[in-house]
């Protein structure tokens, strides 16, 4: 991580723990907002109009809070507005790197199309070099201006709903206003139990930790299983919201690494019913599966020192298990 702008070498690549042991992750420091007019959003400085080829976004296909942001251009049909930049899936001693740096590369990484930079953490520092936090992905960068705009994915995600939709190829409408209390319930629930609760699984410190969590993950898990039963398409009912892009990027994760790697392993996403049909629904039909890159996603998640310090990265399971079990899926 940075500290008055320099990075620390002996940084702790799995963030933070309390003093039971609980995996505890850090708060974003961008916290502006693009607007339609370029008026100020809920926090931040005005000054970011919606525009055309004036944003970046930084990535990594390995991080499930980037890839909802990558699963949100999709569904709006927005990616030829906004351009991005795909980070290596490996943590290095320096971070995140872009293709080309390091001697490991995964098809699908690039380099660092604005500035060339090498490591992630020196866009951070262009734009601010007295920094002091972690070098995270999303990055929703401001080509104008030159620096971050935000790198809040939760933030990322509210403000592209509605920002740029004279642009969007495909209306949607993922913050509902007549459903939003519910809404942000839901994604309070789900980032708990279930998006953050996997990684305080796989990153406990203590038995004690880890069991909670693992508690918490597979409560979350029947009792979405249970509200899907009812045959609803979505968590909401018939339209797609936010919760379900927040859902879709830890289910997707699931099996081929988070049952094995981070021990949530009482009972694979596959076993579940109505949670495989309404995965299969958003890989397929709202083709949600185009933002998915397996290699990416198992070889970044199996090179956590941390956890698997020899790296070696399994074969199974099929990294297309979500395709070989197609024939299984039939949408009603
Ligand atoms: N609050 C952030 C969290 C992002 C985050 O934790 N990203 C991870 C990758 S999945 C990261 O970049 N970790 C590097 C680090 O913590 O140094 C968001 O949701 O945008």
């Amino acid at each position: 991580m940075l500290v008055n702008g320099r990075w620390q070498a002996a940084w702790d690549p799995y963030q933070k723990a309390d003093d039971k042991g609980n995996f505890t992750r850090e708060t974003a420091s961008f916290r502006h907002w693009i607007t339609p007019d370029g008026s100020a959003g809920p926090t931040g400085n005005k000054g970011f109009k919606a525009e055309a080829g004036r944003y970046h976004l930084y990535v990594a296909y390995i991080c499930p809070w980037a890839s909802r942001v990558l699963a949100l251009l999709k569904l709006k049909q927005l990616e030829h507005v906004i351009s991005i930049s795909v980070v290596e899936p490996f943590l290095t001693d320096f971070g995140w790197s872009f293709a080309g740096v390091e001697s490991r590369h995964v098809s699908g990484a690039t380099e660092d199309h604005l500035h060339q930079k090498p490591y992630l953490y020196q866009l951070y520092l262009l734009a601010e070099p007295m920094m002091t936090g972690r070098a995270t992905v999303p990055v929703l960068w401001d080509k104008k201006q030159n620096t971050i705009v935000n790198n809040e994915s939760a933030d990322i995600l509210a403000m592209l709903d509605h920002a740029f939709e004279s642009w969007a190829k495909k209306r949607t409408n993922l913050r509902p206003i007549e459903q939003l209390d519910q809404l942000n319930q839901l994604n309070e629930y789900l980032y708990t139990k279930l998006n953050n609760g996997v990684y305080r699984a796989g990153f406990a410190q203590s038995q004690q930790a880890y069991e909670a969590a693992v508690e918490d993950v597979f409560d979350a898990l029947e009792a979405l299983e249970n509200r899907l039963s009812d045959g609803r398409r979505f968590l909401l009912g018939l339209h797609l919201t936010e919760a379900d892009i927040r859902l879709f990027v830890t289910l997707i994760r699931f099996d081929c690494v988070y049952f094995d790697l981070f021990k949530c392993n009482i009972k694979p996403i596959r076993d579940y019913n109505w949670l495989s049909q309404y995965l299969f629904r958003l890989f397929y039909d709202l083709k949600l599966g185009e933002t998915v890159h397996f290699d990416h996603i198992k070889q970044g998640y199996y090179s956590v020192k941390a956890l698997n310090p020899n790296g070696v990265v399994p074969n199974g399971p099929n990294a297309d298990i979500t395709i070989s079990n197609q024939e299984k899926y039939h949408d009603h």
